[in-house]
This record gives C-alpha cells, structure tokens and sequence, in this order.
C-alpha cells in the first residue's frame, strides 16, 4: 500500500479581476484573469484511521483544524463519492500567506483531492477532480491547473491561457487578513451599478507575449478600493513598491497582499528589499510565475 503522496500547489495572483454586480445567489460574475506564482503549499496524505490536519510554517496557527478547512473538505467530499471511509491524515506545509489573496486554503483544497485520489487508487478523471474542486471554492479549480486562465462564472469556469515568459513578482504580506465575502460587500457599498466583467484583450495579449512592460499598464483589480477602504493602510505599502522601481503594483484579489510586478530578477529583488524596510508590511518575497498547478512530488 502507497505510504504517502505529497502535492506542491502554488499561490495565485489576479492579474486582472473585473467583477460585476451580485447574482441572486450572492456570488458576482467575474472575469478573473488568474496567474499562478512560485509560492507554493505542500500537503501531504498518509494513510490514518480517521481524518486528522496538521499544519506547519509560519502562519499554522491561523488555520482551521477542523472540518472547515479545504483540505479536509476535499478529502470528505472524494470519499463520499466514491464510497471510502475519509480516514487519511493531511499534513499542510504552509508558505503561502493566510488571508492574503493568494487563494491558500483554496491552494489546499486542491492538493489534498490531488494527494487523496493517488493515496486511495480512485484515478478519478480530471473533469470530476475539477468539478469537486467548483464545489469546494470558486478558486480552487484554478489551484488544481495552474499556469493562467481566464475565469468566469463565479471563477471556476476556467479557459487556459498561453504565457509566452517569465514575470517577476514581489509580494508584499500584511499582518491580518482580510476577508473575501467582507470584501465584496464593501464593493458592493462602493459600486452600486458594476458593468458586465470583461477580459481585456490588451491584458490577454500581454501575457500571450510574456512582456512586463505591455502587462503592466494592464493590470486591473475591481476589489482593490474596497480593500483599499477596508485597510487604507496598504495605499502606503503600494506607494513604497513603486517608488522602488516596480512597474505596476496591485492588490492581490481580496487582499491584504500587495503585488508588484518587476521588470527582471534584481529588479524584484530591490522592490522586496525596499519594502521590507519600508515599515509598511510585515515582509516581502520574490517569486516568478507562470508557475505549475497542483503536482504530484516524487
Ligand atoms: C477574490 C478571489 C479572487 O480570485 O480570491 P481571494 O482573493 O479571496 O483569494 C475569489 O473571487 C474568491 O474566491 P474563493 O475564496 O474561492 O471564494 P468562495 O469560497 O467561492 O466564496 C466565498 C465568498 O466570496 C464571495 N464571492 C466569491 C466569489 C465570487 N465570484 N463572488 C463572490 O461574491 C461570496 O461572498 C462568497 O460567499
Ligand atoms: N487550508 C487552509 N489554509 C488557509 N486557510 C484556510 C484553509 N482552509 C480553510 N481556511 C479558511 O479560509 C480563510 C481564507 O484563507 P485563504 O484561502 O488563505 O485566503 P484568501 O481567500 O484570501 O485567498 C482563512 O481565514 C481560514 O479561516
């Protein structure tokens, strides 16, 4: 019997994330240009008698244990398809930012559908592993594919998206999180008539390029104010990243993290410096992307 399977997922960032106004159901349509960065989760699954977390790094203590947490979710809901009994311990590896924007939780979520179909041999198709990933989370299908993709719907309605090179990131992490459903409430207070979302085919092509100067300009975030509102603290974090030479900064979906994007590797590597000395945020890491979806290791 397999002993473990560990998954390495990535972090994410919105390149661009125009949102509409709220549907019936609550969630707001999309057009939500994802970009997965070489920050990355690992989770891994070992066979136990009941279903266990565990979690190590940095941010553990953020992270729910219980039955809320994403990856737990995954692993219930294969089960139950499949008509297994759950008992599997998850370990979860965090590097990726609590609350940040960065669709962590959605990131485990993935990793632990990907680690539990490979530990119990269920081989589902990729069709049903995404369709579980939708129920999980409007993220969490983009954290199973990776790369970059346009998502509509809710976001996990996904078309992959060529990246034609390498984009320099720094992130800049902020103590606190902020929340995703509290953020779309303050967009909703701030825009009461959102337009249909729409992909910008300038951003589109600029990926398509893999050309950080034609990306920069493009970069858009429809939540940004609202977090902006909710933290008036991170316009201070922004100012200090492109006053370091960045091209463009943005917040990273629902915040509080803030993106820059770097004209090459020193260049990140001078942003993040600036910014971890600028008083304005906990810390600052480089990272590039477009980076693989969730990854079976070994
Ligand atoms: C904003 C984004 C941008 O990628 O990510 P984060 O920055 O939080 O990582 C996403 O839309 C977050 O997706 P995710 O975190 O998976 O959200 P879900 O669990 O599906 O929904 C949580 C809550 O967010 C709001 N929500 C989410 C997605 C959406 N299209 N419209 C919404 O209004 C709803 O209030 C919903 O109850
Ligand atoms: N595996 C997980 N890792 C992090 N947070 C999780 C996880 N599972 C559930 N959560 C919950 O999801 C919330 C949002 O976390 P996260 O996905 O990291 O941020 P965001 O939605 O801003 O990208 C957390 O505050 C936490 O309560």
């Amino acid at each position: 019997m397999t002993e473990s399977v560990t998954v390495r997922v990535p972090a994410k960032v919105n390149v661009q994330l125009a949102v509409g106004a709220a549907r019936a159901d609550g969630f707001h349509d999309l057009a939500n240009v994802f970009l997965a960065v070489g920050l990355y989760d690992e989770v891994t699954a070992t066979p136990a008698d009941s279903l266990r977390i565990t979690v190590s790094g940095p941010d553990a203590a953020l992270v729910p244990l219980d039955g809320t947490n994403l990856a737990a979710r995954a692993a219930v809901a294969l089960a139950e398809r499949h008509g297994i009994p759950p008992g599997v311990h998850l370990h979860i590896a965090k590097d990726i930012p609590v609350a940040g924007g960065m669709a962590g939780g959605s990131a485990d979520g993935a990793a632990a559908l990907v680690a539990c179909d490979a530990l119990w041999g269920v081989g589902a198709a990729p069709d049903e592993l995404l369709g579980i990933c939708a129920e999980l989370g409007s993220d969490v299908p983009f954290s199973l594919v990776g790369g970059a993709a346009l998502g509509v719907g809710r976001g996990e309605q996904l078309t992959s998206l060529e990246v034609g090179g390498v984009f320099h990131w720094v992130f800049a992490t902020a103590d606190g999180g902020l929340s995703t459903p509290a953020v779309y409430a303050e967009f909703d207070r701030l825009t009461p008539a959102a337009p249909a979302p729409q992909a910008s085919p300038a951003l589109l092509a600029a990926l398509r390029e893999g050309d950080a100067a034609s990306l920069a300009p493009s970069l858009t975030n429809d939540l940004q104010p609202a977090a902006l509102s909710l933290r008036p603290s991170l316009a201070d974090t922004l100012r200090a990243g492109e006053a370091a030479g960045a091209l463009a900064s943005l917040v990273s979906g629902s915040g509080p993290t803030t993106a820059f994007l770097a004209k090459d590797a020193a260049s990140a590597r001078t942003v993040a410096e600036a910014l971890r000395t600028s008083g304005t945020c906990r810390t600052a890491r480089v990272a590039t992307s477009p980076a693989p979806g969730a990854t079976i290791l070994g």
